[in-house]
């Protein structure tokens, strides 16, 4: 904690942020225990609630919110539901001020303790300066560390360099429903004044601060092998049947092979090219494997160097398969045939891969490969999220703006960096509105996104608010 005596309005910031950290830390426990898994649409309640407090929130610093309607939607199993509300807020504005817009989301991947958590994943625990819960990295952390920062120029009465507009949505983990089309709406309304859009839904790949200027885009699918009208004894039955589980997993099994490489032909046609000016990139960010294997609890990876570990993230897609619905997969053996599963996976794209082009060439396979078992069950595969990789302009005045805020809070130069994850809404955010985006990651390369082990450090907590708030200082300086 900083004990010398404020010097200036930005020391002031800071130790504003530091004496309120066990009230931030306390916030940020009421926002995990809202258990806003938008994985299934019925705890859309919940979302409903999270995206309510957020808005609530937004409200005490002097907000003006709007609950944007994103209307209904399909979801993979053929229900139509109503859609959380996107929230459009913004704060008192002064012309003669730059605008930035803050996206986030506050909605959570599933969590369930027998997963394997040590704690309770809704009860936001300290252990050793890092704070345990789902969401506490991914996204509610940094939302928060946004709002709080806000919150101390307010406390201290100084005046906000920068006009701030917020879109906190709720679908984000599902592929953000509704946002593209209500970016599209509110193009020449709400878009119209905003100079820089900034997001901070990412991590850093060591403790060193990143800057992140790409992402990774996502395809995920759904590939659905129905046989008879119910599941049947495996001793009764087996035998004579073609088992949709079977078919199920030859088809998975023919994605990728054990090196990582995607079996799909043409997938890799329009990655583009590596340059020799590209490649030298990697050679410079601090990535250390071993520390690395440590932190996702790994003996050994596919590739040995640092570098093309860092491609295979960054540059190249990947896939993953995630589960399978409707197969049994509770303790104990229980003998049965199930009628109807639903295999999970998703394909990372990288530039200058197409959704489209991509659902086309894996529907195409995959049925190949079906036709030849020359199964009696059928077989239908969806694609419920297509989301584009994202590129950003490393040379965009936002940047110079966060490297000199990460200079003033951490004391380095961050390492620029891209990121294999996907933020869905980043590609049609720059695609659409034309302004420019960047993302601003505070959060840990240990903090387990997604993981039975998510956390923030206090300490990656709290000074990614003096980070935002140092931003907002360095962003009207540009001026
Ligand atoms: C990076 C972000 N925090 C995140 O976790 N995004 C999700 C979005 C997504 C993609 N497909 C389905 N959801 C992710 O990258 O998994
Ligand atoms: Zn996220
Ligand atoms: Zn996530």
């Amino acid at each position: 904690m900083t004990t010398q005596a404020p010097t200036s309005d930005t020391e002031l910031l800071f130790n504003y942020i530091d004496k309120n950290q066990d009230m931030f830390v306390q916030t940020l426990k009421e926002w995990v225990a809202i258990e806003s898994d938008s994985s299934s649409s019925a705890l859309f309640g919940k979302v409903m609630q999270m995206v309510n407090v957020t808005a609530e929130k937004i409200r005490s610093l002097g907000g003006d919110v709007e609950l944007a309607d994103i209307g209904s939607q399909q979801m993979p199993d053929g229900e139509i539901v109503q859609l959380p509300p996107v929230i459009l807020a913004e704060l008192p504005k002064d012309s003669n001020k730059p605008t930035l817009c803050i996206y986030g989301h506050v909605d959570v991947q599933p969590a369930k303790k027998e997963d394997g958590w040590l704690t309770e994943p809704y009860v936001l625990t300290e252990i050793n300066g890092n704070l345990y819960g789902r969401g506490a990295t991914d996204n509610k952390g940094p939302v928060l560390a946004w709002l709080h920062a806000v919150e101390a120029y307010q406390a201290l009465k100084q005046d906000l360099p920068v006009n701030i507009k917020f879109i906190i949505e709720g679908l984000e983990e599902i592929g953000s429903y509704g946002l593209d089309a209500l970016t599209k709406q509110r193009n020449d309304t709400f878009f119209a004044d905003v100079d820089y859009i900034v997001i901070s839904d990412n991590i850093w790949i060591s403790n060193k601060p990143g800057l992140t200027y790409g992402t990774r885009g996502d395809c995920y699918f759904y590939v659905k092998v129905s046989g008879g009208k119910q599941a049947l004894h495996s001793g009764a039955h087996g035998g004579s049947l073609f088992e949709p589980m079977a078919d199920l997993i030859a088809l998975l099994d023919s994605l990728v092979d054990a090196k990582g490489q995607i079996l799909v032909p043409g997938i890799y046609d329009d990655v583009a090219p590596l340059t020799e000016e590209e490649r030298k990139l990697y050679e410079n960010i601090q990535f250390d494997l071993e520390e690395y294997k440590n932190n996702i609890g790994v003996t050994r990876l596919i590739y040995d160097k640092k570098e093309d570990v860092l491609m295979h993230y960054w540059r190249y897609p990947s896939l993953s398969i995630h589960g399978i619905q409707g197969a049994y997969a509770d303790p104990g053996s229980k003998t049965v045939i199930p009628n109807k599963v639903i295999g999970k996976f998703s394909m990372r794209q990288v530039p200058n891969m197409d959704p489209v082009v991509v659902e086309k060439q894996v529907t195409e396979y995959l049925h190949e490969i079906f036709a030849k078992r020359n199964s009696s069950n059928t077989l239908k595969i969806l694609m419920p999220i297509a989301a584009k990789p994202w590129v950003a302009n490393v040379n965009d005045p936002q940047y110079v703006a966060a490297r000199r805020a990460i200079k003033t809070v951490f004391g380095v130069e961050p390492d620029m960096i891209r990121e294999g994850s996907t933020i869905p809404i980043a590609w049609n955010f720059q695609d659409v509105t034309k302004k420019s985006v960047m993302m601003l990651p505070i959060c840990g390369a240990d903090d387990g996104e997604h993981s039975e082990k998510e956390k923030i450090s206090r300490s990656n907590y709290i000074e990614g608010t003096k980070l935002f708030a140092a931003f907002f200082y360095e962003l009207a300086q540009l001026r």
